[in-house]
């Protein structure tokens, strides 16, 4: 029987389900994401208020939250719509921005993983400080390697019984049991801000177009932007061509060549 969890087959489902995900994510992001989600094909809406954040998550297919840009008015809306998703089953991603910063993110963090988040994606040095270590993280950008933060996102995983991906040059992700490694992507990415925020709602997408698979919701997700980033990387000038060829190039990738072209390794 053909595997219907190949990042091909759940990227043809996600297309055709077209999900509604409800995007918590920040000032600087939503532009880039919410167009990150239509080129993919999934149906983004960035509704993050107190007074409806929490009936928007009921409705949705999914809900990620994403503290770059934290309020308490937003945080207020953010744990609303995580109760919400948790009620209507839902799942829920979490993108812990630059938590390590300041007391203020820690502790929303903490809230928000007392909410059982279904997926955690962050960069490397987000990831091991969630975990407990000591990262060498500055602001919203990572300066550790993935495979540093390999352990923590183990660790991570087990202790809050959630998928964690972290991203970088070769992205991770487990279960806390299983792990793959998704390879591709292109050194321009971090170069054109609020890549990771928009791939957190993309995953969120994916989520919603798997029923019970988040481990491979989350690597389809990252297999499509690492071979849609290798496509646009390759033919870029820099980080502003590089920008409208991602997109252009995750309009256009077919269910088939992202098979094809995906270089996801067990770990
Ligand atoms: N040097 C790199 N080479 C290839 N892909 C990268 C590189 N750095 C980041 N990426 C990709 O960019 C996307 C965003 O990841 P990342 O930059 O880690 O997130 P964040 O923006 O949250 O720090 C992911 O798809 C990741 O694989
Ligand atoms: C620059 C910045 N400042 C607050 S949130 C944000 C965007 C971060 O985006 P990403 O985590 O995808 O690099
Ligand atoms: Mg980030």
């Amino acid at each position: 029987m053909q595997d219907q969890t190949t990042a091909g087959n759940l990227l043809r489902t996600m297309r055709a389900n077209s999900p509604l995900v409800q995007c918590i994510t920040n000032f600087v992001a939503m532009n880039i994401a919410a167009n990150v989600m239509l080129a993919a094909g999934a149906s983004p809406a960035m509704v993050h208020a107190e007074e409806e954040a929490g009936e928007f998550a009921a409705i949705s297919g999914a809900l990620t939250i994403n503290i770059g840009t934290l309020s308490s008015g937003w945080l207020a809306g953010m744990l609303k719509a995580a109760r919400s998703a948790n009620n209507a089953g839902k799942p829920w991603v979490l993108d812990p921005v630059a938590h390590y910063a300041t007391a203020f993110r820690r502790k929303a963090v903490a809230q928000l993983l007392e909410l059982q988040p279904t997926i955690i994606r962050g960069n490397a040095s987000e990831i091991i400080a969630l975990a407990g270590g000591t990262s060498r993280g500055q602001g919203v950008d990572s300066r550790d390697a993935v495979e540093q933060a390999e352990d923590s996102a183990r660790l991570l995983a087990e202790k809050h019984g959630c998928i964690v991906a972290v991203t970088g040059v070769t992205d991770f992700v487990t279960d806390g049991q299983k792990a793959k490694r998704i390879a591709g992507g292109s050194p321009f990415m971090p170069q054109v801000t609020a890549l990771g925020c928009s791939l957190t709602c993309l995953v969120g997408a994916f989520a919603a177009a798997t029923t019970n698979a988040p481990f491979e919701a989350t690597v389809a997700a990252l297999a499509v932007f690492a071979v849609a980033g290798t496509q646009a990387g390759a033919a870029a000038d820099g980080p502003g061509s590089f920008s409208w060829r991602f997109l252009d190039a995750l309009a256009s990738l077919t269910p088939e060549v992202l098979d094809r072209e995906a270089r996801v390794t067990v770990a």
